[in-house]
């Protein structure tokens, strides 16, 4: 199921190519603005481009110079968006087994393939709610399971977490860590951790253009775009998995969640986490934060509003008015607090 398109949309200054090999994962990343929503409508048939050309594993889904253009219901593409767009008259069930049924299964049939996505998504329990009684977790999780239920060639998702109360991203995360996992698709995200965790390839879009793109892993690591090299830089803790934690060369015992997999005793692991989740504080933070870390601040960098705080093994990022505050110079004894529903542990 391998995607190949070029699209220009003019009024938006808007010009890309992306491909997308069988299977792949890939994400797109890039500031406000700069065309990552853009990129999606046009391949899933809501915005027609001014030119270029796409094709889905060989058929065309629109050649502007030829003046080809499939409708989305005939793309074989399934978006999924911020908002989960459930219809409010159907149960959870018959919206996931929309999909289906639309392309003629019969009733039973189409029902039984909604359970077994509902099931895959740890919402089967909700199949006989109506979508108004559902949190914005639970309805994420049933608008993926209808994405899927119409098995298209082609997910695109965009931002699908970014609505979501931050304490259920993890666990939305490590669903669409196991749906993704050798699906042809395409997820627009602002957040890095989802392209590390999600994607096999990372796409950088600033201004309407493809900036830069790779393999995540090198992406991440050595970015060359302005975006990515802010978004470069999250805290990698590596070593064996220690109490479900993973414990560090440095000796700091990083706790975090698992992924679909909880990964054993003793095997080497990394936890991830971003530097704008860690806090950084002059005393011990009260309450009981398990990820807490003395540390010497060794170098302030400014990044915009932002101040990035590196101590020997973590980075934390914070505004200039907590460098203030806290009087932050290199030297400075500070502790540092990650919560452990902000780290991501997996197998390395
Ligand atoms: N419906 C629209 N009509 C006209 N211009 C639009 C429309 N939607 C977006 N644009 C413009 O097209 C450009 C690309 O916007 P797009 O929404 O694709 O960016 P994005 O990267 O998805 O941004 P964000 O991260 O804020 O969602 C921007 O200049 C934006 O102002």
């Amino acid at each position: 199921m391998s995607l190949s398109l070029s699209a220009t949309v003019t009024a938006r200054d808007v010009e890309v190519a992306l491909d997308v090999e069988d299977g792949q994962t890939v994400a797109v990343l890039g500031p406000n603005g700069s065309g990552k929503s853009t990129l999606l409508s046009v391949v899933a048939g809501i915005l027609r481009p001014d030119a270029g050309r796409a094709t889905l594993d060989g058929h065309t889904l629109f050649d502007v110079a030829a003046g080809t253009w499939l409708p989305p219901h005939e793309r074989g593409t399934a978006l999924l968006a911020q908002d989960p767009l459930l219809f409010p008259h159907l149960s959870v069930l018959d919206n996931v087994a929309f999909g289906p049924r639309s392309s003629g299964t019969g009733r039973a049939a189409s029902r039984e393939v909604a359970r077994a996505w509902l099931d895959e998504v740890e919402a089967g329990d909700l199949a006989g709610r109506r979508p108004a009684g559902l949190s914005g977790g639970q309805a994420q999780r049933v608008a993926i399971a209808r994405a899927l239920a119409a098995d298209p060639r082609l997910l695109l998702l965009d931002e699908p977490m970014a609505a979501l109360d931050v304490t259920v991203v993890p666990a939305m995360r490590q669903v669409l860590r196991r749906v993704l996992a050798g699906r042809s698709a395409v997820i627009v995200t602002h957040d890095v951790l989802d392209a590390l965790l999600l994607a096999d390839h990372v796409v950088v879009v600033e201004a309407g253009r493809i900036v830069e793109q790779g393999p995540t892993k090198d992406v991440l690591a050595r970015p060359r775009s302005t975006f990515g090299a802010g978004i470069a830089g999250l805290n990698l803790a590596r070593g064996p998995v220690e109490n479900s934690a993973v414990r560090t060369s440095g000796g700091l015992l990083v706790a975090g969640l698992h992924g679909d997999r909880v990964v054993p005793e003793g095997t080497a692991a990394v936890a991830v986490f971003s530097p704008g989740a860690v806090s950084v504080h002059r005393e011990r933070p009260g309450g009981s934060p398990r990820n807490v870390y003395p540390a010497v601040v060794r170098e302030l960098e400014p990044r915009g509003s932002q101040v990035r705080i590196r101590t020997d093994e973590i980075a934390a990022d914070v505004t200039v008015p907590v460098v203030a505050e806290l009087d932050l110079a290199p030297g400075t004894e500070v502790f540092l607090a990650v919560k452990a529903s902000e780290v991501a542990i997996y197998e390395a």
